[in-house]
């Protein structure tokens, strides 16, 4: 309690109630005015819990390397109360589970899911029909969903008539922006947001069991879905496969829907990025785009779109728990704290970042992407051992889907590009408001 070396903290008013109020409002500005008000280390004690902001790019090694630090810990909680993995479990297979994702999904492995995703990408964007208007951020969700559960999870668990894949985009919504507060609170408060989850579980118990009875696809290989199967082997099984299939969503959505915002929305952009399209597809069918990885080599700028989205409406924060006294700067910050480190802040370090609030894609040209090398400062996925398995999948996904789109549809924006929400900490940045799109096949 009275450790001399600790960093400033702020409390608010309310003794009990700490910080909570003033940081709940807005947590991501929050985190800035503090920054700007009590230096690169504080820790803000906000509804019993005591988070300590790290700011400083030079901290982020400590934060991802540092031994003195663990991130089981700091998610153990979150996920008992997000997908019901008890403590005991998470803890023994959550290790392995890493580990699962992270090998079948290198450059490598992401590679060979390019033709099978390239085939559910146009099946159900071709569902859109000649013509529409909608939310970009709705027509985004019912294209990806389907499709990426199919490349995932094995194609017999997609959603696979018009009203299953109403019900799931409906319960997996709720699901994934009820995560955040769900993540914190007992499902007793939070109802409808419970009932979501339940629905999502069961349809996971069916996918499972299909997994377990089937242990190879039709062409002889693996999904996800089915390694998941042989490694995690106590009753929580299906939960796992709920929280895999939430993050292999929940960040990856937000982001297209601000890569073709930001694209749509800059003339001079647009242009170039059409310009490469066109290029790398030539005379392509319009129905059926075949897309190969050798194409999404000729459309470095389309990539370079998607690393910029990426870069600008990154995770408000990441966690680890402090497990033993951990020095930075010149304080020691005590065991039991949350440390977090906030990607969203971290990008717009005009250090690293010149003009940080501007969309420039070009910014990407000194990173070599080509052999997976992002931007120094660059920490959307996170870092060290527990750094996003996801990654490569995710930067192939949404370059292809995004070139595919624009290849396939004109668009016209209805609505200025949306602010980012300030109310979420955890993931990429959803939009504040409403952001609709009138589109044509071409
Ligand atoms: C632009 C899209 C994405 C972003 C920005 C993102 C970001 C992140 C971040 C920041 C973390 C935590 C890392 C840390 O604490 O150091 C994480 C974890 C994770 N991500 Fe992603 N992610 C994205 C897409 C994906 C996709 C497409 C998948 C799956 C195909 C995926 C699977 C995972 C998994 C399984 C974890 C948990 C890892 C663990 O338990 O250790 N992510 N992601």
């Amino acid at each position: 309690e009275n450790n001399p070396y600790a960093p400033p903290c702020i409390r608010g008013w309310i003794p009990w109630f700490g910080a909570a109020f003033e940081f709940g409002k807005a947590p991501l500005y929050f985190i800035a005015q503090a920054r700007a008000k009590y230096g690169p280390v504080f820790t803000v004690y906000a509804a019993g819990k005591r988070l300590t902001f790290v700011t400083l790019h030079e901290d982020f090694r400590t934060f991802f390397m540092s031994k003195d630090v663990d991130f089981e810990q700091a998610v153990q909680e979150p996920v008992y109360n997000t997908a019901s993995i008890s403590k005991g479990s998470f803890y023994k297979f959550h290790p392995a589970c890493n580990a699962l994702i992270k090998g079948r999904l290198t450059p490598g492995n992401t590679a060979l899911l390019v033709s099978d995703l390239c085939e559910e990408f146009n099946q159900h964007l071709e569902l859109l029909g000649d013509r529409g208007s909608q939310q970009l951020n709705e027509l985004v969700r019912s294209v990806m969903y389907p499709a990426v559960i199919s490349n995932l999870l094995g194609k017999c668990n997609a959603p696979g008539t018009p009203l299953s894949r109403q019900e799931f985009k409906k319960k997996f919504t709720i699901y994934d922006e009820g995560f955040e507060y769900g993540s914190q609170l007992p499902d007793i408060f939070l109802k409808e947001w419970a009932s979501s989850k339940q629905w999502l579980l069961s349809l996971l118990v069916n996918m499972v069991n299909k997994a377990e009875e089937n242990t190879y696809n039709e062409s002889g290989s693996k999904t996800l879905l089915q390694h998941l199967v042989t490694t995690i082997t106590d009753k929580f099984l299906p939960n796992y496969g709920l929280l895999m299939l939430w993050a292999s969503l929940a960040n990856a959505i937000p982001i297209t829907f601000w890569a073709l915002a930001f694209i749509l929305s800059n003339p001079t952009i647009y242009e170039t990025a059409m310009g490469q399209i066109t290029s790398a597809l030539k005379d392509k069918d319009k129905q059926k785009t075949h897309l190969s990885l050798d194409n999404l080599q000729q459309m470095p700028y389309v990539k370079w779109c998607i690393m910029e989205a990426i870069r600008l409406r990154a995770p408000g924060a990441v966690t680890r728990r402090v497990v033993r006294p951990l020095r930075l700067q010149n304080y020691i910050i005590p065991p039991g704290d949350m440390l977090m480190m906030s990607p969203y802040w971290a990008h717009r370090n005009t250090k690293y970042f010149p003009e940080p609030e501007e969309f420039k894609p070009e910014r990407w040209e000194k990173a070599d992407l080509v052999k997976n090398v992002f931007l120094d400062g660059f920490v959307a996925f996170g870092g060290g051992k527990n750094q996003c398995p996801g990654r490569w999948y995710a930067i192939m996904e949404l370059h292809m889907f995004v070139a595919l789109i624009l290849y396939k549809y004109e668009f016209t924006l209805l609505d200025p590009v949306p602010n980012p929400s300030p109310l979420h900490l955890v993931g990429t940045q959803q939009p504040e408001g409403p952001c609709s799109v009138q589109y044509r096949h071409r």
